[in-house]
């Protein structure tokens, strides 16, 4: 006599709704905590200001770290710039941040910003201003001291061709602190910007994080507003192809010449680093080197009750051996925050 059993009681599914391309500014704004800006910089600096990056990029570095027991190295070049017209020299915490930028190896001085990218840099803060106001300020997000958002750093990133890449991660938030704005603008051939919600642990049996796939064309602006690096992943994925960026203008050292079609794309993340996340301020771990700041992306809840932690950055360079440091961030007890805001209320 055969015995039919009983199936197994099925888990509750979770619906997994499919990618979704966000091809226009309102659909960034309508499913991501991002602005989309088309047409940002008046057309013949938006093309300078490429040709500069790329020839510039023919010197950046393919960053390094340690994972597990091997090096891996990103597959694409980058560098970390310094608002200031003056000497870096002797700046100190200007070469640790940009150290920093580099997973802790060594640098030269941090390059300044090249003129057009200071040029670039005013028509962004505009831009990045007359959106914040339409926002609200969360509770540990900088508000400013008066201020209006300012770019004080840039970290600058070349691809060149369909496969050079940048996986899925949030910025450390270091030097940034809790909420940071941050302004991407994008020269170059078209990539597409991968996003995707880290589901909080408390939901994850009710529904899944959905990717968006945002394309940049050349001479647009991507805001990452307060929340998207607590909340979202982001990544620049290879693709199967891409169509060429044609400059409408020459390169200025061949004014004579046709316009040459490019395959790279040139990123620029223009950064606000808080004087109250000083390099001086930012805690070392047991190794002796400074920790990172990370949000604990899987028990957010409301941009107020929200918690970020100190860990130990060694093992990303020292052989891939870190040791346990792990401590939450308290903004009172450390002394940060701004006149203005409620620290860790
Ligand atoms: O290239 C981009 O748009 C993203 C770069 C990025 O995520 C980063 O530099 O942290
Ligand atoms: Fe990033």
């Amino acid at each position: 006599m055969s015995v039919l059993r009983q199936p197994p009681p099925s888990k509750p599914s979770v619906s997994q709704l499919p990618p979704l391309t966000l091809s226009n500014p309102s659909m960034v704004a309508q499913h991501t905590p991002c602005t989309m800006h088309l047409s940002v910089l008046p057309p013949e600096l938006a093309c300078k200001l490429f040709y500069t990056m790329v020839d510039l990029s023919q010197a950046w570095k393919r960053n390094k770290w340690w994972l597990f027991d091997r090096v891996v190295e990103s597959p694409h070049r980058t560098s970390f710039f310094v608002r200031k017209t003056n000497g870096v020299d002797d700046d100190e915490s200007w070469q640790e941040a940009a150290q920093y930028w580099y997973n802790g190896r060594a640098t030269d001085p941090p390059e300044v910003f090249p003129k057009l990218m200071e040029e670039a840099c005013e028509y962004v803060e505009k831009i990045v201003n007359d959106e914040m106001r339409k926002r609200e300020r969360l509770p540990l997000e900088w508000t400013g001291q008066g201020q209006s958002w300012h770019a004080n750093v840039a970290a600058s990133n070349c691809y060149e061709g369909a496969q050079e890449s940048v996986g899925f991660h949030s910025d450390q938030l270091t030097y940034l602190g809790p909420y940071p704005t941050i302004a991407s603008l994008s020269l170059g051939t078209t990539r597409v910007f991968r996003l995707r919600e880290v589901i909080p642990s408390d939901e994850i049996s009710t529904r899944r994080g959905r990717t968006f796939n945002i394309p940049l064309p050349h001479n647009s602006l991507t805001i990452m507003h307060a929340t998207t690096q607590e909340s979202f992943k982001h990544s620049i994925p290879p693709q199967p192809t891409l169509d060429m960026y044609r400059p409408l203008y020459p390169h200025p050292a061949k004014p004579s010449a046709l316009p040459e079609p490019s395959n790279c794309r040139i990123n620029i993340t223009f950064r606000f680093y808080r004087p109250d996340f000083n390099p001086k301020s930012i805690p070392r771990c047991k190794c002796g080197v400074p920790t990172i700041l990370r949000p604990d992306m899987k028990n957010r809840h409301d941009g107020k009750t929200d918690r970020y932690w100190w860990t130990c950055y060694a093992g990303a360079q020292n052989d891939g051996k870190g040791c346990d440091f792990w401590r939450v961030m308290d903004m009172r007890a450390e002394g940060r925050g701004t006149a203005t805001t409620e620290p860790g209320t």
